[in-house]
């Protein structure tokens, strides 16, 4: 397995949100994160991409197997796209820029700042990052937010293809991106009030 998770409780702000989350991701295999507005999706991929400890439970992956995505963090916005994926292609000793480039079709803006780029165009710089970490685990927020239709199926195609390469992926998405995949409504995991009510108890 590239990524399992075991009994994982999750918490915002000192409040659990989930808890008893279960499940895991071999290799080609990719998990849809579903669930209404605030019931936690955010705050799973936040600690399993290790930016917030777990409340309780295991996440079982290589420390360097998770590559974490939400909307456009870590784009530096003097440097131009081409700058930006050479920038993370050296942090994660990888090699060339090229794929990520054609796979989200953003070689006409490859010497544009990234500050310059439309939000649209941000978010999918933002995407081929991930093809330059070359870690196998995808971590997505709401991957799709400003991208346009065409968009939706060049990130649709990278994430098969990273699926076909032996990568797994966990996507938080409130659209239908067409992919073979396991949903999972992290809703029938919301941490129970009383649990909370008894951590206050504590406090
Ligand atoms: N910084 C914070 N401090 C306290 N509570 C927070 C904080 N950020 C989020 N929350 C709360 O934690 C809960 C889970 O939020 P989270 O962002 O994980 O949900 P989500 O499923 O990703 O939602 P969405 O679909 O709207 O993106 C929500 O009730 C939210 O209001």
């Amino acid at each position: 397995m590239l990524l399992s998770v075991h009994d994982l409780a999750v918490a915002r702000g000192g409040v659990p949100v989930l808890e008893g989350l279960s499940f895991a991701l071999a290799p080609g295999e990719a998990l849809i994160l579903r669930g209404p507005n605030g019931s936690g999706k955010t705050t799973l991929l936040r600690t399993v991409a290790g930016l917030q400890p777990p409340l309780a439970g295991r996440i079982d992956a290589a420390s360097d197997a998770i590559a974490y995505a939400a909307h456009a963090d870590g784009l530096k916005a003097t440097l131009t796209v081409t700058e930006n994926l050479t920038f993370w292609a050296r942090v994660f000793g990888t090699g060339d820029i090229a794929p990520a480039l054609a796979a989200f079709a953003l070689e006409d803006l490859a010497d544009r700042p990234a500050g310059a780029l439309s939000a649209g165009q941000k978010r999918r710089l933002g995407l081929a990052r991930l093809l330059v970490t070359g870690r196998p685990v995808w971590a997505l927020d709401e991957p799709t937010v400003s991208l346009d239709t065409a968009a939706v199926g060049l990130f649709a195609d990278a994430v098969r293809a990273h699926l076909a390469r032996g990568g797994a992926a966990l996507i938080a998405t409130h659209i239908d991106l067409g992919l073979e995949a396991r949903h999972f409504d992290v809703a029938v995991c919301k941490a129970s009030p009383r649990a909370a009510a008894e951590d206050e108890a504590f406090l």
